[in-house]
């Protein structure tokens, strides 16, 4: 929790992680440079502090893909949002999602009298992994995009599997 603390104040990433782009549907993503060991805090999803109503109001003007930069949450038994629209060089913001296979968990840390989102390893994350944590339970469009490509790109082989079963 110090760790997320310093991090949060001093307004900077971790050195163990970098992003870089992995495909045109994906887009960019961010990955560790070194070993990360469970539990450890590894990034802040670091943007403007709203309160729902600003929430939905920016929700309302943005468009898709600005929409899925803001991030709603619970805490003190209030809504905010996180609004990490804004094209910074912060890396939490470009954390994709994962919800089978994450390796991140996100939580809300109190700092400045104010809370901010961190994302924490929920297992050791070895050098070279693509960060990840679940946007949630929302039917995403991509987690059902990634079924139809895998059975397009290799029909013969889905078909066999799931005759089989
Ligand atoms: C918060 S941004 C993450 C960073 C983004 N990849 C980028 O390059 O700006 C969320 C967007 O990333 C993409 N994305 C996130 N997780 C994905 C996944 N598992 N598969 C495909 N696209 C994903 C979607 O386009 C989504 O709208």
């Amino acid at each position: 929790m110090e760790d997320a603390e310093h991090h949060i104040r001093s307004n900077i990433d971790k050195p163990v992680l970098y992003q870089r782009f992995i495909n045109i549907f994906k887009g960019r993503g961010v990955f560790a440079t070194e070993f990360i060991s469970k539990g450890d805090f590894v990034v802040e999803y670091r943007g403007e502090l709203l309160t729902q109503q600003e929430g939905e109001v920016r929700a309302d003007q943005y468009n898709d893909s600005a929409k899925v930069f803001l991030f709603h949450f619970q805490w003190k038994g209030r809504t905010w949002c996180i609004d990490a629209s804004e094209e910074d060089s912060s890396l939490g913001r470009l954390v994709n999602d994962d919800h089978k296979r994450h390796n991140l968990k996100m939580k809300a840390i109190q700092a400045n009298d104010e809370p901010h989102l961190c994302l924490f390893a929920t297992r050791d994350i070895v050098a070279g992994e693509e960060l990840t944590y679940s946007y949630g339970d929302s039917d995403w469009p991509w987690r059902t995009q990634v079924i139809k490509t895998e059975l397009s790109s290799s029909p013969k082989p889905m078909v066999r599997t799931l005759l089989k079963s």
